[in-house]
């Protein structure tokens, strides 16, 4: 019998980097590398994939890149088979959409012109969006146990997150990118969004990228991975490809040690390679962090 994990190989691709380069103006790779770089992958429509690797790895800066907010070449980054910063249709008929830690800290404004601080009741803040299907806007806020009566102002940071999540879910998406939404969420809360993204990803073929640092209840929910260091992928693939994964799913062990154990493996080579550089002088040349200089021709990268 085909496993779940075997028919996903056969949907058509919700997700593909090919080739991929890309780098902020002014910040360098490698010598002569661009910082992201080496993080080709194939996501078929309905799997969820897990985007880890340490603070500063870039799985920011890939999510965005995926969500079309930086140029890169259009054959190297294809949402449902078209490139996203090029194709602004696919945000703007909702077939592909962010969620990240930004709109978090961009409190004042939560999108489809509401002011998310203002001071009115949570319900009024979720029914102002229109074309929504009033069963699902429904399940989310149920799911999401949202006093709908309860005014923005007097709510905690995690009541005023699921109000944020209610919103970035109310329309229907194909591919969602999700950048460490679930940090101020308690945890039934979590675990009751993970299981509907598991859901949309079941029932309607919802493809799901979700960087995280926050393992608990993931082992049986991830189907690919993407380990980022440096702005590249080390370990890539449908979860069965990863010999480290398969090997956890058979002795019981937790993500979390897995990735512990990868992320303390690369901080100690990182710190041997620094200790058998030859020190600098203070004040000198060689001391001093040398950086790109911005060069418009040389630099892809334009914000929209
Ligand atoms: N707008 C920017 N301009 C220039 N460099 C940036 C910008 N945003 C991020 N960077 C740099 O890009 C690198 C990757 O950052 P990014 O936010 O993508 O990492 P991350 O893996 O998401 O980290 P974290 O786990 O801490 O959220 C970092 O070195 C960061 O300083």
């Amino acid at each position: 019998m085909a496993t779940a994990e075997a028919m996903q190989q056969q949907e058509p691709v919700g997700l593909q980097i090919a080739g991929l380069q890309f780098s902020y103006p002014g910040q360098a790779g490698p010598p002569g590398e661009p910082f992201i770089r080496n993080c080709d992958i194939d996501i078929p429509r309905g799997s969820r994939c897990l985007l880890v690797g340490a603070n500063g790895a870039g799985k920011t800066t890939l999510l965005q890149v995926l969500a079309g907010k930086y140029m890169v070449s259009p054959d190297q980054v294809r949402i449902l088979g078209r490139p996203p910063f090029h194709d602004m249709d696919l945000t703007c008929s909702g077939q592909l959409s962010y969620l990240g830690n930004s709109w978090r800290k961009d409190v004042s404004f939560a999108g489809y012109g509401v002011p998310l601080q203002a001071d009115i009741s949570a319900g009024k803040m979720i029914f102002n969006v229109d074309g929504v299907d009033p069963a699902r806007r429904a399940h989310l806020i149920r799911m999401l146990d949202i006093d709908i009566y309860q005014r923005l102002t007097t709510m905690s940071d995690g009541q005023r997150r699921r109000v944020q999540i209610c919103m970035g879910l109310l329309k229907l998406y194909d591919v969602l990118l999700l950048d460490e939404i679930t940090v101020d969420l308690d945890v039934v809360g979590r675990l009751k969004l993970l299981e509907f993204f598991r859901q949309e990803c079941e029932q309607r073929k919802t493809t799901i990228v979700y960087a995280t640092h926050i393992f608990d209840g993931l082992e049986n929910w991830v189907t690919h991975l993407a380990y980022m260091e440096n702005g590249q992928f080390v370990k890539a693939g449908p979860c069965p490809s990863i010999p480290e994964i398969v090997e956890a799913r058979k002795s019981g062990t937790k993500l979390l040690t897995v990735f512990e154990g990868w992320l303390r493996s690369e901080r100690e080579a990182r710190h041997a390679r620094q200790q058998s550089q030859p020190k600098a002088v203070p004040g000198s040349e060689a001391a001093t962090p040398q950086r790109t200089p911005f060069m418009p021709s040389k630099h892809l990268a334009f914000f929209r």
